[in-house]
């Protein structure tokens, strides 16, 4: 809850967060550029190096029908659907549940040859904020996932780098109400979802290697975990 010693900085990089999600890849300048593309999904990335690290930032926005932002954050936070979506995933630990709605987790993804195997330490919560923009519409439900330090899993302790990374996953919840006064079903919502992920990849892996790995592996995890989504609700009521 709002006394656990991440709350402040869990308040501030959410609505930090939020707001570089709303700015659309016109309006933060120039720089984006559009990478992949699969019917309504559009993939742009930047290319940013630190230190001569690769840090692309990466920002997808993608329009599925006959889910809501509620339901797209609910699989995406919830620990007990991960191994079903993310492919890369090889360990996932919840460290610590900060509240309701904020887990600590450590992460260990499958090695990519020719880099060392990666794990991430991060904090994760789920919030429901207002839409300013469309004041009597559906809420935005988001998901942000920050990296922390944890005494008991130190940086680069054991056989993993350590990355750190800022992930956001904003959704914006349609509904187009039936003209007959029928009941809203699922295809009556739409929602639209916009990704945003800066990863730093800790220790040294070659640009190349890196911008291969991005641009095979985000587009497939958007898509997978997306489908998943739509499978998982098809039968069940609507989460608003
Ligand atoms: C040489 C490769 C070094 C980087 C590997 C890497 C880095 C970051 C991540 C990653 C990406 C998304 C998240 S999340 O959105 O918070 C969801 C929870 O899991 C957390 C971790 C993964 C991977 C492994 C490769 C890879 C790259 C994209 C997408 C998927 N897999």
């Amino acid at each position: 809850g709002s006394q656990h010693r991440l709350w402040p900085e869990i308040e501030k990089t959410v609505k930090q967060q939020v707001e570089m999600a709303k700015l659309g890849v016109g309006e933060c300048g120039t720089g984006w550029q559009l990478f992949a593309e699969d019917g309504e999904m559009r993939m742009y990335r930047r290319e940013e190096e630190v230190d001569g690290m690769v840090v692309d930032p990466l920002k997808a926005v993608h329009v599925v029908k006959g889910i809501t932002g509620h339901e797209v954050c609910h699989y995406f936070f919830n620990p007990q659907y991960r191994y079903d979506w993310e492919t890369t995933l090889e360990q996932m630990t919840v460290l610590e549940t900060i509240s309701e709605d904020s887990l600590l987790f450590l992460q260990t993804h499958k090695r990519i040859w020719p880099a060392s195997q990666r794990d991430v330490v991060f904090w994760s919560h789920m919030r429901k904020l207002p839409d300013d923009q469309d004041q009597d519409g559906p809420d935005i439900w988001t998901v942000v996932n920050n990296s922390t330090e944890d005494s008991e899993h130190p940086a680069n302790a054991g056989k993993c780098v350590r990355i750190y990374l800022t992930v956001c996953l904003m959704c914006q919840t349609r509904v187009d109400p039936p003209k007959d006064g029928a009941p809203i079903s699922r295809d009556n919502v739409s929602c639209k979802i916009t990704y945003c992920s800066v990863v730093n990849p800790g220790g040294w892996a070659p640009a190349s290697v890196l911008r291969a790995v991005y641009k095979r592996e985000y587009p497939k995890f958007l898509k997978r975990f997306t489908a998943y989504v739509k499978n998982q609700t098809k039968n069940k009521p609507l989460m608003f």
